[in-house]
């Protein structure tokens, strides 16, 4: 067949896009090796010098008549994860049904009481990080218990990872959270686009997920957006990160809870060790890429061993060997 001087021209254009393609990937890879071991340089060693509470005490604000396991699963992951104590803020219904599930919990019923946000005020000084939202429910007595809640926090300056429920409130109120750099956001799919249309007023362009992240976060005023699917995409406003470790295609419910429960911990690990571990990179950034590369890992190991039976309560079975593997080997 005789080749035409278009067709070379084509074939060029390939070599250079596989080429391009080829260097892009392993300028990703590199990048998550180096992020891997900021990672790693954020967890505190085990002595025998400390005392129960210093490795973090974190408070998960949620858990309604509808959804007990989802506070359960983010609250459990954070001690699984390496959290000293864990706190469920829920209300009174749900608080029974949380505690049968473990003894290892403490759980509040306070969240939809007369005085739910100085319930929870009480604690807040000995809090080191708050995640807000996984099976809060969109009751809007619970909602505005949570928004005074959620300013109480800030004017402590506690690190707040928000999560589903907890982001529909902030899309219904952004100045909520607008310019508090010490949030961070972890909306799936459909939270995404329901938070971007509220901010940026326009439909989300879904052929440019990095471009869309960072747009966000900036017009949020750099609060860290963590926007989760096939690959995980993180923002701080300035730089954005990929996390693409090894998943399964088991896509059972609760894996997003495991997800911001282990990421309260590593978000107060990562401010507590200072800039000079991070190497002056974002600890927000850090934290995020720690928790993503985490709950995938977690599902790659439960996906092996359970294939389409797979559950969150397996993955959370795999916590600790899966931390084991990524940051501590
Ligand atoms: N065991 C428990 O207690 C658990 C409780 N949970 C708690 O539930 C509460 C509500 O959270 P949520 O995530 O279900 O709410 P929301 O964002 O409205 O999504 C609803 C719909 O959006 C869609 N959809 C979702 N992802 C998509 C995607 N990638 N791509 C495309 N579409 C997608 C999908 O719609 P469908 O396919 O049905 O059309 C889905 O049904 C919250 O409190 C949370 O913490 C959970 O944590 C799970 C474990
Ligand atoms: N298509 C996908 N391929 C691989 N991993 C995915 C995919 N979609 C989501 N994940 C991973 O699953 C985890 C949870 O993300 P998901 O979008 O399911 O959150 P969610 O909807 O908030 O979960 P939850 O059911 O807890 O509310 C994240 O670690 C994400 O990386
Ligand atoms: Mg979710």
């Amino acid at each position: 067949m005789a080749v035409g001087p278009c067709w070379v021209a084509v074939r060029a254009c390939q070599r250079v896009l596989k080429r391009t393609f080829s260097l892009h990937k392993a300028q990703a890879i590199k990048d998550m090796e180096n992020t891997f071991q900021l990672v790693r340089n954020i967890i505190p060693p085990l002595t025998t010098k400390k005392h129960k509470g210093q490795d973090g005490r974190i408070g998960i604000v949620g858990g309604s008549q509808e959804y007990t396991g989802a506070p359960y699963f983010a609250a459990i992951s954070a001690l699984k994860v390496g959290a000293d104590l864990s706190h469920v803020f829920c209300t009174r219904e749900a608080a029974p049904v949380i505690k049968s599930y473990s003894p290892e919990l403490i759980v509040h019923p306070v969240l939809d009481s007369p005085d739910a946000v100085g319930e929870v005020e009480k604690w807040l000084p000995r809090l080191h990080a708050l995640v807000v939202g996984p099976g809060l429910g969109r009751d809007d007595v619970l909602l505005g218990n949570v928004k005074g809640i959620l300013e109480a926090s800030k004017a402590r300056g506690i690190p707040i990872v928000i999560d589903a429920d907890g982001l529909w409130l902030i899309t219904q109120q952004l100045t909520l959270i607008q310019g508090y750099r010490k949030a961070i956001l972890t909306p799936n799919h459909v939270e995404f686009s329901r938070l971007s249309e509220a901010v940026l007023r326009d439909p989300v362009d879904s052929g440019d997920r990095r471009g869309a992240v960072l747009r966000l976060s900036q017009a949020l005023g750099n609060v860290t957006v963590v926007q989760k699917g096939e690959q995980d995409v993180i923002s701080d406003g300035e730089q954005v990160l990929e996390c693409s470790q090894l998943g399964s295609n088991r896509r059972c419910g609760g894996q997003g809870d495991l997800l911001s429960g282990s990421l309260g911990v590593l978000l107060h690990w990562a401010l507590h060790t200072g800039p000079e571990k991070t190497n002056g990179f974002s600890p927000f950034l850090v934290a995020a890429f720690g928790a993503c590369a985490l709950t995938r890992q977690c599902n790659h190991q439960a996906f092996q061993k359970h294939g389409r039976s797979t559950t969150t309560t397996d993955m959370i079975a795999e916590i600790g060997s899966a931390f084991n593997r990524l940051f501590e080997t």
